[in-house]
């Protein structure tokens, strides 16, 4: 009897979130909160407070910045402003406090150079994302890349991630996704995705172990090893059973 396929096996791409798992993002969004809600006459907040919000878009932040102080009808009361106040101000710094984590540009040259191809799926609106994947000399890296804004649905929805599947014209299975949330997990998990996350992340204040995942890999030098480990295995058990192929008839 043959053991089932490790989920890793196969892997042909890779889909990479942004906020947290490439980039420590938080204080951009840090001083692009606090200058919006200074705007609206609000009292500056912690970046603590804001990483616990990070993950399910612009709309959903600003909505959960604005209920620290307002009920909810105020919050649809005061969200246009704020909105308009915050993406003026995230435009003005992006990437200016923001920085890569460890062995991102390594684990993404790895990929690369195994022959992963690569996408960038994001949350974060297109017009925050591409610029910041510049300044940080890491578009080059993706094949496409897909914001919050790119499609009717965010993750955890599979959507964004079923587009990148087609994009690359690959079944779920042989395209890993790799994120630092149970927003990126959820999606992979609905799309028929394997799954890795990275600790160091935002998952909305709880621990990533309660995140259901195909493995937790400290950076992603560590995933690409993982990867590419799976498929030199597959690759040298599929020579390996080769010979005994029944012939065909
Ligand atoms: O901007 C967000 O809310 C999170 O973005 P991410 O999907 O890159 O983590
Ligand atoms: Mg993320």
């Amino acid at each position: 009897m043959t053991a089932a396929a490790h989920p890793l096996a196969g892997v042909r791409a890779a889909i990479i979130d942004l906020d947290g798992t490439m980039l420590d993002t938080v204080p951009d969004f840090h001083v692009a909160i606090n200058r919006m809600r200074e705007e609206l006459g609000l009292e500056a907040i912690t970046a603590e407070q804001i990483k616990n919000m990070v993950g399910k878009g612009s709309e959903n932040l600003i909505r959960s910045v604005l209920s620290l102080d307002h009920d909810d009808a105020a919050v649809e009361q005061h969200f246009a402003a704020a909105m308009d106040a915050y993406q003026r101000h995230y435009l003005a710094i992006n990437g200016h406090h923001s920085t890569l984590y460890p062995d991102v540009a390594a684990g993404l040259t790895e990929l690369k150079d195994a022959g992963i191809r690569l996408a960038c799926v994001t949350n974060k609106p297109l017009a925050f994302a591409l610029p910041l994947l510049k300044l940080k000399e890491l578009d080059g890296y993706f094949e496409v890349i897909y914001g919050g804004d790119s499609f009717e649905k965010k993750k955890p929805d599979p959507l964004p991630l079923m587009k990148a599947c087609e994009y690359f014209g690959l079944p779920p299975h042989q395209v890993v996704a790799i994120g630092d949330s149970s927003n990126d997990a959820q999606a992979a998990r609905a799309a028929g995705c394997p799954v890795l996350t990275v600790p160091y992340g935002y998952n909305h204040g709880e621990s990533i172990h309660e995140t259901d995942s195909d493995g937790i890999v400290e950076t992603l030098l560590h995933a690409a090893q993982l990867i590419n480990a799976h498929n030199q295995q597959n690759q040298s058990q599929a020579n390996q059973s080769q010979p005994d192929q029944p012939a065909a008839t």
